[in-house]
C-alpha cells in the first residue's frame, strides 16, 4: 500500500498552497482516514483520525475511500452521511488515486457564509482544481517510492559501492560498502578516497576507467584485497565498485571473464622494438612454458602478461597477478600458498586459498619477482619443480595446473651474482625470457602513444582537444620518460585536465617536462648507466622537493613520476635517497 504519510512534507505544502490560492481551509487525510496536513482548524487536528478511523463507517470520507467518488455538497447540515463539526457549512472532496487504488483524500470545508457561496459559485473549477492537486500528491507519492526502492537495490548490491567527487569526496555509499571497509556511514561520507586508500590508483586525477583490478585496502594493521571497477562519470565525479577478492575467484569458480582481458591489439607500439616483442610474445603465448618478462616501470610488462594469457588456451581460466614487492615478507607465503584453519593467530577461522590454489589451471602472474625474500625463492622453485603446494599448516599436498608468468625491473643476473637472487630459480623462471624497450629507446612510439592517449582522455574527460601544439610536441618528445608509458599516460591525463583551448600548449604540460631538465643532464664523459641514474636522482629528488618525505608525500611522488610506490622506495634505495634525508638536488 501507498502511503501518503511517507511524503508528509508534501502533502503539508500542498494544503497550505489550496488555501492560500483560493483562501478556503483544506484537510488532507491519507487512506487510514488519518489527518496528514490541513490549514486553519486542521492544524490542530494533524495526527488525529476523521470519523474516528472508522473504514466502515456510513460518513461521506470512508465513503469515498471506498468508492473513489468525488463529493461536493454546498450545505451539510442538511445531508445526513455529514458527521460536521458545528462550524462546518459546506464541503468539496477529491479522492487521491494511483491507478485504481485510493490513498487518500482532499476536502475544502467553507467555515463561514462568505466561503460557502464562494464555494456554490465556482465549484465546477474549484472541483478541477482539487483533481490537479491530488494528481500532483499521487505523482509526488510515486516519485519518491521509485527513488525509494532504487535506494533498497543500491544497499543490497552484493558489491560494495562508493561515489566521488571530482575532488575525490565520497557523498554516497551502500551498506556493503561499509561491510567491506569495516566503517560506519558517518565515517565514510564526507571522507576523502585518499583517507581510506592508499593506492594511488584510487586518488583524484588519477582514477581511470578499468574493470576488475585488485588493490589492498589497510584498516589498521589488517589488509583486504579488494577487486576494483572503476567508472568516471564527466563533469560529476567517479563510481567504485568493489568485491572482496577471493569472493569473486571462488564465486566465478575460476571463470574468467573474457569480454573484458587485455589481448594484443591493446599493446601499442610502431616501432621495431615494439613489433618484435610482440610478434615473440604471440608466438609462444600458446604454449604453457613460463615466461620472463623485464623492462623498467611502466613499460606494460602487465600489460604482455595479460595479452599471453589472453591468447593461450587457459584464456577461459583466471589470470591471478600477485606483486612481491608490495606484500610484506612474512605475509607473502600465505599469499601465496594459503593457510588451513588455525594455522597462526589472527589467521581467518576458515582457512584461505593462496593465488597459486586461486589461480589453477589459469595463469599466475608474479610481479616483481626480483624483490621476492631469499627464504620464499626456495618455496617457489620447490612449488615450480613439483607442480605441488601445500597450504601453511595442512598436510595435504594439492597439485596445481599453473602457467607462471613472472616480472621484474631489475636486473637478475647481477643479483646472482650478489646472491640477492637464486640462479636455480632464475633458470626456472627465464625459459621464455621478454624483454620490453624503455620508451626513450624506442621514440618513434611517443607520438602515436600520445596521440592515443589524448583520444581516450578526451573520452573519459568529455573534451574535444585535436592535438598537441609544436612546443608542446617537441618537449614530449625530447623528455627521457623514467616512468616510461604509464608516465605518459599521466602526463597526457593532466594536460587534458588543464588545457581550455582546443591544443595542448607547452604551459599546460607536466613542470617536469617543460623545464626541460633533462639537457643539464648531458654529460659527454660519464657512461649512459652513470647518467640515467644522475638523471633518475635528480628527478625523484626534485619531485619529492615538491611532495615532502612523508609517507603521503612519497606517495604523491609516486603517483606523479607514473611509478609504484614500492618502485619509488626501491629506486631511492638504489640510488642512495635517504628517507629522512633533506632534499637537495
Ligand atoms: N605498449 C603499450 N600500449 C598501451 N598501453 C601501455 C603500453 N605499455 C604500457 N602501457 C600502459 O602503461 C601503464 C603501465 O603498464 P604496466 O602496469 O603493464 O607496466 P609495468 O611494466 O608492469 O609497470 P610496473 O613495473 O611499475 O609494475 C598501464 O596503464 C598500461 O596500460
Amino acid at each position: 500500500m501507498l502511503e501518503l504519510s511517507t511524503i508528509r512534507e508534501t502533502v503539508i505544502q500542498v494544503a497550505n498552497a489550496i488555501t492560500a490560492a483560493i483562501g478556503i481551509e483544506s484537510e488532507i487525510v491519507d487512506a487510514h482516514l488519518k489527518i496528514i496536513g490541513g490549514t486553519g482548524r486542521y492544524i490542530k487536528k494533524i495526527g488525529s483520525y476523521e470519523e474516528d478511523g472508522n473504514l466502515d463507517s456510513p460518513y461521506i470520507y470512508s465513503e469515498i475511500l471506498r468508492s473513489g467518488r468525488e463529493y461536493v455538497c454546498m450545505d451539510v447540515t442538511g445531508d445526513k452521511a455529514y458527521s460536521p463539526l458545528e462550524e462546518e457549512l459546506a464541503e468539496i472532496a477529491c479522492p487521491i488515486q494511483v491507478e485504481a487504488q485510493v490513498i487518500g483524500i482532499i476536502g475544502l470545508v467553507a467555515f463561514t457564509k462568505e466561503q460557502q457561496s464562494k464555494m456554490e459559485e465556482n465549484h465546477e473549477s474549484l472541483l478541477n482544481f482539487l483533481r490537479r492537486m491530488s494528481e500532483l500528491i499521487a505523482s509526488k507519492l510515486i516519485e519518491s517510492q521509485s527513488s525509494s526502492k532504487l535506494a533498497v537495490l543500491l544497499e543490497s548490491m552484493p558489491e560494495g559501492l562508493l561515489a566521488v567527487d571530482l575532488e575525490g569526496v565520497i557523498f554516497a555509499c551502500n551498506f556493503t560498502s561499509e561491510t567491506l571497509l569495516r566503517k560506519k556511514r558517518q565515517q565514510l561520507m564526507g571522507t576523502s578516497i585518499c583517507d581510506l586508500f592508499s593506492s594511488k590508483e584510487l586518488h583524484p586525477g588519477l582514477l581511470k576507467e578499468y574493470r576488475e583490478k585488485e588493490l589492498i585496502y589497510e584498516d589498521g594493521k589488517k589488509k583486504r584485497r579488494l577487486m576494483f571497477t572503476i567508472v568516471p562519470i564527466p563533469e560529476i565525479g567517479t563510481m567504485l565498485l568493489f568485491q572482496d577478492f577471493e569472493d569473486v575467484a571462488v564465486n566465478a569458480g575460476n571463470i574468467a571473464n573474457i569480454q573484458n582481458q587485455t589481448t594484443f591489439d591493446d599493446i601499442f607500439g610502431v616501432s621495431r622494438e615494439m613489433r618484435k616483442v610482440k610478434e615473440r610474445a604471440l608466438q609462444v603465448a600458446e604454449s604453457n612454458s613460463t615466461v620472463l618478462i623485464t623492462g623498467e616501470s611502466g613499460t606494460g610488462k602487465e600489460l604482455f602478461a595479460r595479452a599471453i594469457h589472453a591468447q593461450s588456451s587457459r584464456r577461459e581460466n583466471v589470470f591471478i597477478a600477485i606483486n612481491c614487492a608490495a606484500i610484506p615478507d612474512a605475509l607473502l607465503e600465505s599469499e601465496l600458498f594459503g593457510y588451513e584453519k588455525g594455522a597462526f593467530t589472527g589467521a581467518d577461522k576458515n582457512g584461505r586459498p593462496g593465488k597459486f590454489e586461486l589461480a589453477n589451471h589459469g595463469t599466475l602472474f608474479l610481479d616483481e619477482i626480483g624483490d621476492m625474500p631469499l627464504h620464499m625463492q626456495v618455496k617457489l622453485l620447490r612449488a615450480l619443480q613439483s607442480r605441488v603446494i601445500e597450504r601453511i599448516g595442512g598436510s595435504t599436498p594439492l597439485e596445481i595446473d599453473v602457467r607462471i608468468v613472472a616480472a621484474t625491473n631489475k636486473n637478475l643476473e647481477e643479483m646472482i651474482e650478489r646472491n640477492e637472487f637464486r640462479e636455480d630459480l632464475y633458470f626456472r623462471l627465464n625459459v621464455i625470457p621478454l624483454h620490453i624497450p624503455p620508451l626513450r629507446d624506442r621514440p618513434e612510439d611517443i607520438e602515436p602513444m600520445l596521440r592515443n592517449s589524448l583520444n581516450r582522455f578526451n573520452r573519459i574527460i568529455g573534451k574535444q582537444i585535436t592535438g598537441f601544439d609544436e612546443e608542446a610536441v617537441e618537449a614530449l618528445k625530447g623528455y627521457h620518460w623514467p616512468g616510461n608509458v604509464r608516465e605518459l599516460e599521466n602526463a597526457v591525463e593532466y594536460a587534458v585536465n588543464m588545457e581550455q583551448g582546443h591544443k595542448i600548449q607547452l604551459s599546460n604540460l607536466p613542470d617536469r617536462i617543460r623545464s626541460k631538465k633533462n639537457e643539464r643532464l648531458i654529460e659527454p664523459k660519464a657512461t649512459l648507466k652513470e647518467q640515467t641514474e644522475r638523471a633518475q636522482r635528480l628527478i625523484i629528488m626534485e619531485c619529492l622537493k615538491t611532495t615532502g618525505m612523508s609517507r603521503e608525500g612519497k606517495q604523491r611522488a609516486a603517483a606523479v613520476l607514473g611509478i609504484s610506490e614500492s618502485s619509488l622506495y626501491r629506486k631511492m634505495k638504489e640510488l642512495g635517497i635517504e628517507s629522512d634525508q633533506s632534499v637537495r638536488c
